[in-house]
């Protein structure tokens, strides 16, 4: 595999002089294409403040974001919403469905904006509804839909423009375990079947578990990373070892989903 993006001694503080919070501090990372990274931490860690940064929805006050060699930080505001519309697709705990279109009109949403033609268009959609299998959804309101269902319908939007990356921020967090292992599968699936790149915040072991590599931030540091060795329920145990050394109380949720 090869880097994708290189992340270089970022920074982002939030308030005024006496009240500062330095979110993110001096912060690299680097991730290859196709990885399925998993972003853990305590409450406040940084995780959000990180994500929004690596997809352009904030700006770092210091450091370099290359994604493919390019900075993403340089880019003007116009330039960097038509890179996340080209690029990135993004599940988020609200979902964000339009309540007054169907499930089609909003899965289709991202390649419509981008004035995409008719065909692919309808391939596109075809192709993303049989490989989460929920084609018997398309012509359904958004307010019939349960939740597991929205949020696989929030994921055919987020990758029906083939995103090269896709990020997620706590995306199991409002599923019950049964929506969330079938989300998490098809997550896995896209990873593998269409080589996206994955990058994921998640307070919950078992989400992270599907993960190919975590790290775990803290104060805005990384604090440790570890490698999936190819075994979830491994990797699953040693996530869990791993909360439990970075501490952060109950906020942590180890049992919800296993
Ligand atoms: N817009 C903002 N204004 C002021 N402070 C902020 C803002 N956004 C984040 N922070 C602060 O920055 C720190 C990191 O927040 P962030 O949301 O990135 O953490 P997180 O790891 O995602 O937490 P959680 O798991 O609770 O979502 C926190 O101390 C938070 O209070």
């Amino acid at each position: 595999m090869t880097m994708q993006i290189v992340v270089k001694n970022i920074s982002k503080d939030f308030g005024k002089k006496r009240s500062t919070v330095h979110a993110i501090k001096d912060f690299s990372l680097k991730v290859d294409h196709g990885e399925f990274l998993g972003i853990m931490g305590p409450s406040g860690a940084g995780k959000t403040t990180l994500l929004n940064m690596l997809s352009t929805n904030a700006r770092p006050d210091h450091g370099e974001i290359l994604i493919d060699g390019q900075d993403i930080t340089q880019m003007h505001d116009h330039q960097q919403a038509k890179y996340r519309r080209k690029k990135m697709g993004f599940i988020y705990q609200s979902f964000e469905l339009l309540d007054s279109l169907n499930v089609k009109e909003n899965v289709i949403l991202p390649l419509a904006l981008s004035r995409a033609n008719k065909k692919l268009i309808e391939e596109r959609f075809n192709y993303m509804m049989h490989l989460l299998n929920i084609e018997n959804l398309s012509n359904r309101n958004i307010d019939e839909l349960s939740l597991g269902q929205r949020q696989i319908v929030a994921a055919a939007r987020a990758l029906i423009n083939r995103p090269e990356i896709l990020f997620a921020d706590e995306p199991t967090g409002s599923l019950d375990s049964k929506s969330a292992t079938i989300l998490l599968n098809y997550m896995q699936l896209v990873n593998q079947r269409e080589k996206t790149t994955i990058l994921m915040a998640t307070h919950d072991a078992f989400t992270a578990s599907y993960c190919s590599r975590v790290v775990f931030i803290k104060d805005g540091v990384i604090f440790s990373e570890i490698v999936n060795p190819g075994n979830r329920d491994q990797f699953f145990e040693q996530i869990i070892n791993m909360q439990r050394t970075i501490g952060g109380g109950s906020y942590f949720n180890v049992s919800q989903n296993n």
